[in-house]
Parts: C-alpha cells; structure tokens; sequence
C-alpha cells in the first residue's frame, strides 16, 4: 500500500547522483524538472503574466528553465534573480534563458508568481527583506506556485527557517520530501504535485495511500473476521468511543471488559463484567483475541496500573493509547507484546521517555524500533511507524479532528483493523487513512461520535 516517496535532501541528492551515474547529465534533471513545473504552471495560468524568482543554486536554475519554456508557449515572463548563479547547471539555464533579468529586490508584481530561489539546499533562514518580498509579491499574484518547496522551510523537518506565505501550489521534484508532509511546512500550500523526472527513490517512507481493503469471504463467521476487545477504565465514555469505532471498523465481534455497572450502548458489542483483575485476567484468556484496546478512559490511579499491567500480560496483540501511555512511561521500551500498535500524540510521545530530537518522522522511526511496535505519532501530520524501518505519513486530514475523543475512535478503528489483518503496520496505515476519511465526510464540527458513523461509507469507498 505504498505511495509516494519522501527522501530527505541528503537521499535526494545520493538518487540524483544515481540517476547520473546511470548515464543521465545533471542538466538533463534540471531540464526535466523545468519542464515538469512548466507544464503544471501552463495548465493552471496559460499566457497570464508571470514573474520567476531565481535564487543563486539549482532551484533557480529550475526557474530559468520554467521562464524560457513558458516564454516559448507566449507567455509574457519576466524573471527577477537573487544575485548571480552558482552552480553550473543553474548557469547554463540562466544562460539558456538569454533574456533581462531584473534585481530581486525591484522586481513588479505580477499576475503569476514562480518561487524558484531555494529548494532542499537552504541552509538557514532567508534574510527579512528577502523573506518580506518573496511573501509580498507571493500575496499579490493571484497564482502561486512554489517550485520544489517554498523558500524558507526546512527540507527534513518541515521547520520554517523564516517565514514563508502561502502559495497556491507546490511543485515537488522527483519525490516528495518531509517538508511536503510535516507541519508548518506542508501547511504553506493548497495543492500538492509531484513532478515525475526518471529519479529512482525507495519507498520505505512513503505518504499515506489509499488503503485497498477486502469483503469478509462467504466461508468468513464472526471470530474469523477478527475479535477485538477493549479494556474499560474509570472514563467509560472514551473507552466506549473506541468500542463502538472497532464494532464499525470491519472486525467480526467486539467484547466491552467493563470496569463498572455498564451503561447503555451499541447492543452489539458484547459487554464484559471485568471489574476486578482476576475478572479481567480471565476475560483475556481467549485464543480467539485477534486485539485488545487500552488506555482509552483507563484512568492512572493504582486500579489502572493493575489493569495495564494484565492487559500487557495477556500476550494478545495490543494497541495503547492515552492512559496506557502515560502510565507506561519510560517503560514503553519493554514488555510491548510482539505486533501491536501505539497511537501517541505529542504529549503522550514525551511521557514515554525516548528524549528523541529531531524531525517526526525519526523520532517516530526510532520509537518503532525501541519498542519493537507500530507507532502511530498523531496530529495534523501522522506519521506511522514500524519497526522494520517502513514509514507511511499522512497529511491534509481535516482540522475539525482536533475534538476530544477522536483520538479514541483511532485506537478502536486501529485495534479493529488489526484484528482483520493481523498485520500492525498496515492495520494501522488503514485505521489513519480511514479516520481521515471519516472526518472529511463528517464535514464540518463534528463530534467524536459522529465519526464512528461515518466509518462503514469510509470502509464502503476502499472495497
Ligand atoms: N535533487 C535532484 O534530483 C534535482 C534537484 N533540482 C533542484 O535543485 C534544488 C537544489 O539545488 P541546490 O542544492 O543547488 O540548492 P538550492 O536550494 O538551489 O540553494 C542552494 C544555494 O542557496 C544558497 N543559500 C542557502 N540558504 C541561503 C539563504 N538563506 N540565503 C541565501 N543563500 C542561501 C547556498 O549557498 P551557501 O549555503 O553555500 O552559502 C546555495 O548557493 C532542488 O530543490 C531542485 O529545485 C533539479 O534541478 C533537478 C534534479
Ligand atoms: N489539526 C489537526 N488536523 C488533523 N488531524 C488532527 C488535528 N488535531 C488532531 N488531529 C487528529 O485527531 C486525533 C486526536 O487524538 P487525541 O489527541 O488522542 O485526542 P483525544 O485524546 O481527545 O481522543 C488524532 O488522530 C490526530 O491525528
Ligand atoms: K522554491
């Protein structure tokens, strides 16, 4: 279920340089990429006016082969140019180009707006000035398009280095990078292309695709569909949230472990008396157990701690959230049965105590191999995973998301994935893409509850 690549500026670099040992000049890539970009901007501007930004290295060389090739199809062009060229492809385009090129700083808006100053070999923040213009002339095109990445962003972490504007489209080249998936970056665009040039990237980290999912076989009963059960705490209603998601997620049978009276609920999920641990030691003991759900409502007092502390004994493929994680802590590292799943958010991520820096996907990546897990780090960028080094980010789910208990309905959705496939990783690349789909049909301030709804015609689109 991969899709497309991201390589940091460092893996892009080393493909690039495959690509030309391959037999492929380095001006030929630059050629590509111009002409990609060239022909996305002719499909959305036509013969509007333009203005290309060139910055000194080969992301201005892109511009100068972006200005010629749309100036050969009548578009009036004009190109403006941050100091001179550098690099001697970026010389050869601008050479090519062999027409005015205005100072930077002087240079007139204009109906379209191409910023080819820095790509994925910015190195610090832009000056003000420059960063101050860029977003002034950027605001006053009516298309914008970044080509590669907007100037100002961090290629690998997706960190502004100094404040960019909002373009209409980002042209990514050859493969997508972190910048186009993680926050703030991946949030400086409306649309997202990516230019196809002949470079050969791996896909062990890829953005988030659509799941292929499979109907249950004539030969299928409930148990072979995959049992799930969740682990009631002191907060029923989130744990209930997460068993109501899984009932909806594709599994055959969902079991509620209740830790007091049950209240009403979707009458198909099968509430358990399991208010002592003895109670839910023996509610765990069933070989049919394809997942079991904690943390949702589990609390953290004393009575949680024992309950976790069953629940990570039980030997079942787990998935843990919110209160599982924050009583784990620093122990997340062991005692994780083999193929389950951890849905931290940023908090929860800090409480289990890698003390990771750095970009999200790697702390993620590192997490996975430490605990021997999935790891799913939520939020507006979610990036998934796995301990084998596979790496699926997804990005663009809708804001509205950011309501309490969605969080909840992940984990059920992911523990209900689980239970049908057996497989973590992809359980839980289906369980985000599906949550997100969720909520775009839920449209707008939804609650937590009305996401559960919209699972079946989210599962329905992916059959
Ligand atoms: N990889 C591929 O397959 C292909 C890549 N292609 C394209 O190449 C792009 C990467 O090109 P690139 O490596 O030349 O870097 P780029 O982003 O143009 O900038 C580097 C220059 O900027 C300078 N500089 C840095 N920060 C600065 C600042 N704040 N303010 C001022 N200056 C600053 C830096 O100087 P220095 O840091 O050394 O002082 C250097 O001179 C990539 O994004 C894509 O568009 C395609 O052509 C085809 C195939
Ligand atoms: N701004 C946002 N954009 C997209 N998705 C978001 C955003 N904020 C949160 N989410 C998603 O919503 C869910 C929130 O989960 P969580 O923080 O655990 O909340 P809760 O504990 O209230 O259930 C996660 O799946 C997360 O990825
Ligand atoms: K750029």
């Amino acid at each position: 279920m991969s899709g497309l690549a991201i390589l940091t500026a460092a893996q892009m670099r080393a493909a690039e340089q495959a690509a030309i040992a391959s037999g492929i000049p380095e001006y030929e890539l630059m050629e590509r990429a111009g002409a990609a970009a060239a022909e996305i901007i002719w499909r959305a501007g036509a013969k509007r006016d333009l203005l290309v930004l060139c910055g000194p290295g080969n992301n201005g060389g892109d511009g100068f082969v972006i200005a010629r090739l749309l100036r050969a199809r009548g578009v009036p062009v004009r190109v403006a140019a941050l100091g001179e060229s550098r690099t001697e492809s970026s010389l050869k385009a601008r050479a090519a180009w062999n027409g005015p090129v205005e100072p930077f700083d002087q240079a007139a808006p204009a109906t379209q707006i191409v910023d080819a100053l820095f790509g994925t070999g910015l190195s610090r923040g832009l000056e003000d000035a420059v960063a101050d213009r860029l977003s002034s002339l950027t605001a006053q095109a009516s298309f914008s398009y970044a080509v590669d990445l907007p100037s100002g962003v961090d290629t690998d972490s997706g960190a502004l280095l100094s404040h960019a504007p909002l373009f209409g489209v980002c042209i990514a080249l050859g493969s997508l990078k972190p910048a186009h998936v993680l926050h703030p970056a991946a949030g400086l665009f409306r649309r997202l292309v990516c230019a196809d040039i002949g470079i050969v990237a791996s896909d062990q980290v890829h953005r988030l695709s659509t799941p292929h999912l499979t109907r249950p076989l004539t030969s299928d009963h409930k148990y072979s569909r995959g049992l799930v059960a969740v682990v009631g705490g002191s907060m029923a209603g989130a744990g209930r949230l997460a068993a109501r998601a899984a009932a909806r997620s594709g599994a055959g049978m969902v079991r509620y472990l209740a830790a007091a009276e049950a209240a009403a609920g979707l009458d198909a999920i099968v509430t358990v008396q399991a208010k002592t641990i003895s109670e839910l030691e023996s509610s765990l003991v069933d070989g049919r157990l394809a997942a079991v759900v904690a943390g949702p409502g589990l609390g953290s007092d004393e009575r949680a701690k024992e309950r976790l502390a069953a629940v990570l004994a039980c030997g079942h493929p787990l998935v843990l959230d919110a209160d599982a994680l924050t009583l784990l802590g620093s122990g997340a590292a062991e005692g994780i049965p083999p193929g389950s799943i951890l849905t931290p958010h940023e908090g929860e991520f800090a409480r289990l105590g890698f003390n990771l820096r750095g970009d999200k996907i790697s702390r993620a990546t590192e997490a996975a191999r430490r605990t021997d897990a999935v790891i799913v780090l939520k939020g507006a960028d979610s990036v998934v995973a796995a301990p084998d080094g596979r790496v699926a980010v997804s990005s663009g789910a809708s804001p509205w998301l950011s309501t309490a208990g969605t969080g909840d309905v992940l984990a059920g959705l992911a523990a209900g994935r689980l239970a049908v496939s057996g497989d973590p990783f992809s359980a839980a690349c289906e369980a985000v893409w599906l949550h997100g789909e969720a909520a775009r049909r839920a449209g707008e301030a939804f609650a937590a509850d009305d996401l559960i709804a919209e699972l079946p015609a989210a599962i329905a689109s992916r059959l």
